[in-house]
C-alpha cells in the first residue's frame, strides 16, 4: 500500500496554523462543526438515492456514529454519507473550499484578535486541529468503483494519503487524536452534553457510544400536516423542561424573503406570575436544524419574550457569531416575519375560539399592552387584539375595540374610555352620565397601566380614543341640556364666587351639560398627567408638576341649586357645601390629594347644621 505525502496549500498552512495556535475558549465548537459536516453528507446521499443514482452499499443505514475512548485519548466521528473520492479528499481537505474560510483568512490578515475570528467566521472541518494533534480521515465514495482512502494529517505541512482497507464502508470516519490538553473530548459525558446541545435536532440518527441520542425529531422543519397534535405537545416539553401542555403554538415556514421555519409555543401560564420576575425568551436559533444561538438577541421584540420554541433559517451562515447575529439585518427581517405571523395567529385564536383566547388574554394581555406602550410597529395589529368590558356588555364578557367601533352611534366621534381600578367602582362614576344620555359606549379599562396603553395607542380605526374624565370630551348638544334650572345671574354668581373661593385651584370652572346625576364633577385639565401616571411618578420618586383640573357643576342638581342661594344667605354655611362638592368630585376623579381635607370638612360642615 503506497502513501503519498502532499503539501497544504499555502493559504491551508496559514489556516491552520492560527487555528492550532490561537486560544479560542469555544473549542468545543469543532465538534458541531464535524456532526453537521457528517450531515451534510448523509443528505447529499440521500439525493443521490432520490434521484435514482446506483449508490455504494445501497442498504447501509445513514446515521451519524460517534465514539470516545478515553484511554486512546480520541474522539471519532463517522456518517455513512456520501463520502469523497481521492481527488476529492485532495480538493477539499487539502485547499479551501469554503468561502467563510476566506473570509476568515482576509479578516484575518487585518486583526490581531485571532480566536475571536475563529469563532466568527468558524473554520469547518480544519477547526478539528484546534483539538486534534492529529487527524484521520477514513472515507469511501457513494461511486461504486471509487476506492477508499485514508487521509493523515498533523494539521504542519501537509498531510499522507493512502489506500484504506478495502471492507471500508460507505461514508466518512474522522478519527480526532487528542492533544493531551483537550482530553475533556474524550469523556463521554463531555461530549453527550456538546452533542445534545448543538445537534439534537439533525435530521439523521446520531449514535453516541452506542445510545440514540437526537430521539426527539425537528418536527419544526416538517409539514404542518405531517406532525400529530401530541408531537407538538412532547416537543414542547421538551425545549420548555416541563409537564405543562402549551396554551397554544403556531408552526410555519416562508420562502420569501427569508427561507425560514418556525414553531412558537404559548404556555398554559404566564411565567412572569410566578414570582420570579422577569422571564427570558426560550427561542432558539437554528441553521439547518444546527443550533446557532440558544438565545439570540433580537430575534423576537421584547414583549414576546413568554414564547419557547426554534426559529431555523437556512439562509444564515452556519458560522455566524454572537456579535454578527446582533446588528445582521437578517435577524431584524426575521423578527418583523415572524411577529407579523404571530399576531396574525393570536388574531385567528380571537375569532376562531373566543374561549382560548380569554384564557390567552387573562395570562398574557399585559405582554401585548407592553408591545403598545414600547414599540410603535405593530400598534395597530396589537390595538385589535385588546379586550375589556363595557357599559354595553354583561360583567365578565369582554369586548373589542372593532365590536365597539361597530357598535358606534353615527353622530359618535371618538371611542370612549374610563380607566379605574374595577368595573363596579366605574359603573357608578358621575363621568358616564354624559355619555349614557347620549347613548355612547364607555369601556372600561381596569389594569394597572391601561392609561399608559390608551395614550400610546391613542387612536383605532382612524377614531380617537378619549378618557370621558378629560376635559376636551366636544360631546354634541343634546335635548335638556339648555336646561339649567338657574338663570343667568345666579349662574354667574355663583360661577365667580367659586372662582374666588378656589383662585389658582381650577384651570376652569364651568356649568356644563355633561353631568346628569351627581352636582359636580372633576376633570383632568388639558396639561394635565392622568391620575395613573401622576401615581407611578410619585412612586418612581418623581416630582409631579401640580395639576389643575378643570371643575364643572351641574347647574340641574338641586344642591348646586340651594348653592346659588346660600352663598348670599349664609356664605360660611355656602362655603362648606361647596367644600363638600368639590372635594368628593375630586376624590371620585381620583385627584384628592389629601383626603383630610374632605374629612375636615364634613366634620365642620355637621358641627354646623347639627350641633350649633
Ligand atoms: N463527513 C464528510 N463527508 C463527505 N464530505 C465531507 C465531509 N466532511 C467534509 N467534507 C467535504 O469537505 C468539504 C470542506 O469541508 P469544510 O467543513 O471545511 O467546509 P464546508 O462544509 O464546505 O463549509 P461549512 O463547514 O461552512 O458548511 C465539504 O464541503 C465536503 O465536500
Amino acid at each position: 500500500m503506497s502513501t503519498d505525502t502532499h503539501p497544504f496549500q499555502t493559504e491551508v498552512r496559514q489556516l491552520l496554523d492560527i487555528v492550532i495556535h490561537a486560544f479560542y475558549s469555544d473549542r468545543e465548537l469543532f465538534i458541531r462543526e464535524l456532526v453537521s459536516n457528517a450531515s451534510d453528507a448523509l443528505e447529499k446521499l440521500r439525493l443521490k438515492q432520490l434521484t435514482g443514482a446506483a449508490v455504494y452499499e445501497p442498504e447501509r443505514e445513514l446515521r451519524i456514529s460517534i465514539t470516545t475512548d478515553e484511554e486512546k485519548n480520541t474522539l471519532t466521528i463517522a456518517d455513512s454519507g456520501i463520502g469523497m473520492t481521492r481527488d476529492e479528499v485532495v480538493e477539499y481537505l487539502g485547499t479551501i473550499a469554503h468561502s467563510g474560510t476566506k473570509k476568515f483568512l482576509e479578516a484575518i490578515k487585518e486583526s490581531d484578535g485571532k480566536g475571536d475570528l475563529i469563532g466568527q467566521f468558524g473554520v469547518g472541518f480544519y477547526s478539528s486541529f484546534m483539538a486534534a494533534k492529529e487527524v484521520e480521515v477514513i472515507t469511501r465514495s457513494w461511486e461504486p468503483d471509487a476506492a477508499p482512502v485514508k487521509w493523515v494529517s498533523d494539521g504542519q505541512d501537509g498531510y499522507t494519503l493512502s489506500e484504506a482497507p478495502a471492507d471500508t464502508k460507505r461514508g466518512t470516519e474522522i478519527i480526532i487524536h487528542l492533544k493531551e490538553e483537550d482530553k475533556e473530548f474524550a469523556q463521554p459525558y463531555r461530549v453527550r452534553h456538546i452533542l445534545t446541545r448543538y445537534s439534537n435536532f439533525i435530521s439523521f440518527p446520531i449514535d453516541f457510544d452506542g445510545e440514540h441520542l437526537n430521539t426527539v425529531q425537528a418536527i419544526w422543519a416538517k409539514s404542518k400536516s405531517d406532525v400529530k397534535p401530541e408531537e407538538y405537545d412532547e416537543f414542547y416539553q421538551f425545549i420548555a423542561h416541563t409537564e405543562t401542555k402549551p396554551l397554544s403554538y403556531m408552526h410555519f415556514s416562508a420562502d420569501a424573503p427569508i427561507a425560514l421555519n418556525a414553531l412558537l409555543f404559548v404556555p398554559e401560564t404566564n411565567p412572569e406570575n410566578t414570582g420570579f420576575g422577569r422571564c427570558e425568551s426560550n427561542v432558539s436559533l437554528y441553521c439547518r436544524r444546527v443550533l446557532i444561538d440558544a438565545k439570540p438577541e433580537g430575534l423576537l421584540p421584547e414583549w414576546l419574550r413568554f414564547l419557547s420554541g426554534v426559529v431555523d433559517s437556512e439562509d444564515l451562515p452556519l458560522n455566524i457569531s454572537r456579535e454578527m447575529l446582533q446588528d445582521s439585518s437578517i435577524i431584524r427581517k426575521i423578527n418583523g416575519i415572524i411577529t407579523k405571523r404571530f399576531l396574525k395567529h393570536l388574531e385567528k385564536i380571537a375569532k376562531d375560539d373566543t374561549e382560548k383566547y380569554a384564557e390567552f388574554y387573562a395570562q398574557f394581555s399585559r405582554f401585548l399592552k407592553e408591545g403598545i406602550v414600547t414599540t410603535w410597529e405593530h400598534k395597530e395589529a396589537l390595538g385589535k387584539l385588546l379586550r375589556f368590558e363595557s357599559t354595553f356588555t354583561d360583567a365578565g364578557q369582554l369586548t373589542s375595540f372593532e365590536e365597539y367601533v361597530s357598535r358606534m352611534k353615527e353622530d359618535q366621534k371618538a371611542i370612549y374610555v374610563l380607566n379605574g381600578p374595577s368595573r363596579a367602582q366605574l359603573e357608578n362614576s358621575p363621568y358616564l352620565d354624559a355619555l349614557k344620555a347620549r347613548g355612547y359606549e364607555v369601556a372600561f379599562l381596569t389594569d394597572n397601566g391601561d392609561q399608559f396603553v390608551i395614550d400610546a395607542l391613542s387612536s383605532f380605526d382612524g377614531k380617537p380614543i378619549k378618557a370621558v374624565d378629560r376635559a376636551d370630551l366636544d360631546l354634541p348638544e343634546i335635548e335638556g341640556d339648555k336646561e339649567t334650572g338657574l338663570d343667568e345671574t345666579q349662574s354667574t354668581g355663583l360661577q365667580e364666587w367659586l372662582e374666588t373661593l378656589y383662585k389658582g385651584k381650577f384651570e376652569k370652572i364651568t356649568l356644563g351639560k355633561r353631568v346628569v346625576s351627581s352636582p359636580a364633577i372633576a376633570l383632568q385639565g388639558s396639561d394635565d398627567m392622568g391620575p395613573e401616571v401622576r401615581a407611578y411618578m410619585k412612586a418612581m420618586g418623581q416630582e409631579v408638576p401640580e395639576s389643575h383640573p378643570q371643575l364643572e357643576l351641574n347647574p340641574t342638581n338641586p344642591l348646586v341649586k340651594k348653592l346659588a342661594d346660600l352663598r348670599t344667605d349664609d356664605p360660611a354655611l355656602a362655603e362648606l357645601v361647596a367644600g363638600q362638592i368639590v372635594n368628593t368630585a375630586l376624590l371620585r376623579a381620583g385627584m384628592l390629594e389629601d383626603p383630610s381635607q374632605l374629612a375636615a370638612n364634613s366634620q365642620e360642615l355637621l358641627e354646623k347644621l347639627l350641633v350649633k
